[in-house]
């Protein structure tokens, strides 16, 4: 097992990654101080529940905690405001007070939906990260918690940190392919914008990752999580550098709410965007040759690197003007400035990002 500690100015907490992790639950609840007096509700979505919610709640029950258990429908979908208001029906019905707490067993759709369920019900109370897609390496940690709105991607939300991640690699055997390879979009986010020798061990290995061959997979997941860790640790609440973590979310996020939630992942997405964001960043002179160092890593990972038609232009500008990171209406971007970092630039020229739009649907670009 490996644990990572994320340490932030009030608080710290702890990472677990390792195999058969859900079995020790019990001592690692005693570890962060919680007992049995606090009653828990498991959330989990119509996928994962079948597969892993006993494998939580037999060990938890045996130590003689009480856990309630609800499931929502799985997809990006159900991160709305309509499932979180029958989730917090749920935990009133279970009589989960202040002294409770929500165990958030899934992907990100999970993670953020359940954590912000922990971050709003009674104006807040703790809550556990328990990942199951490789993607939730990333959404699992650093405590943004939300839902979506039709006009925007996270766009009702909060900053509420987890007491704590467990990540139990076990549960990735049962992910869909596709799954897999939108999970590797964010650890080739995490690479790209902030270790370039990451990046190239990421290359070297993205069969073994594919494959989720045990070790490569467990030193991706804690290469991640690391990188994640350091940024949170320095910028909690995204006023400065953590604004690079949205590398690739700019176009990503427009094309996830342009399409209506569920026609790409979210890695997909992503995907899309870090091609686009690398073009950006030489067109515009942060870069240079970056763009098929990308496009060939994305490639590796049979992720998708360019747009269909179908989507159209002025809609996708219309969301990335709505973009968090925008202020006063201007288009707002994390280009690269090589392979591993990255700059936050602000007030994009609209004509720029037409180009690199067009040159995406091309499929390619030089
Ligand atoms: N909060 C953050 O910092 C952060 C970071 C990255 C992404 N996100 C959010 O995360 C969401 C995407 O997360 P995701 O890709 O994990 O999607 P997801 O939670 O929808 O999971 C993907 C699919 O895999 C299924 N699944 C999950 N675990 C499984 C398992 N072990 N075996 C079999 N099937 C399993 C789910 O039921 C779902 O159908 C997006 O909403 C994105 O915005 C948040
Ligand atoms: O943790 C962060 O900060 C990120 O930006 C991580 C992203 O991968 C993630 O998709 C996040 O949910 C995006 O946040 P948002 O504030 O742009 O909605
Ligand atoms: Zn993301």
């Amino acid at each position: 097992m490996k644990t990572i500690q994320v340490e932030l100015a009030e608080k710290r907490y702890p990472i677990h990654i390792g195999s058969g992790l859900f079995e020790k639950l019990p001592q690692f609840l005693e570890g962060i101080g919680w007992g049995r007096e606090r009653r828990l509700m498991l959330v989990a979505d119509s996928h994962v529940s079948p597969l892993y919610a006993e494998r939580v709640l037999k060990p938890l029950e045996q130590a003689g905690f009480t856990v309630g258990q609800i499931t929502h429908p799985a997809g990006e979908e159900s991160k709305s405001l309509h499932t979180l208001e029958r989730l917090v029906e749920d935990c009133i019905r279970f009589g989960l007070d202040r002294s409770g707490a929500v165990l958030a067993l899934g992907g990100g759709v999970t993670g953020d939906l359940a954590g912000f369920l922990a971050a709003s019900y009674m104006r807040g109370i703790p809550f556990i990260q328990l990942p199951t897609t490789l993607l939730a390496h990333d959404s699992s940690v650093g405590g943004k918690v939300g839902v979506n709105h039709p006009l925007g991607k996270n766009m009702i939300g909060a900053f509420h940190q987890p007491a704590m991640v467990v990540f139990d690699t076990d549960v990735l055997k049962t992910l869909p392919e596709r799954e897999i390879l939108s999970g590797c979009a964010e650890v080739v986010k995490h690479a790209l914008i902030w270790d370039a020798s990451f990046a190239d061990w990421l290359m070297e290995h993205h069969r073994q990752l594919m494959a989720l061959e045990p070790e490569v997979t467990a030193e991706a997941i804690e290469r991640g999580c690391r990188v994640k860790a350091a940024v949170v640790s320095q910028d909690e609440k995204e006023s400065g550098i953590r604004a690079i973590l949205n590398y690739g979310h700019t176009i990503g996020h427009a094309l996830e709410s342009v399409s209506g939630y569920g026609a790409f992942t979210h890695g997909e997405a992503v995907a899309v965007g870090m091609a686009g964001a690398a073009l950006l960043g030489e067109a515009l002179g942060t870069a240079t040759e970056v763009f098929p160092f990308t496009r060939e890593l994305l490639a590796a990972f049979r992720l998708p690197t360019h747009l269909s038609p179908v989507w159209a232009e002025e809609e996708l500008l219309a969301a990335m003007k709505r973009d968090k990171k925008a202020k006063k209406g201007a288009y707002t971007f994390v280009l690269p400035t090589g392979i591993g970092s990255v700059v936050l630039q602000h007030g994009v020229e609209e004509a720029a990002i037409r180009e690199v739009l067009a040159r995406l649907r091309g499929g390619e670009s030089r």
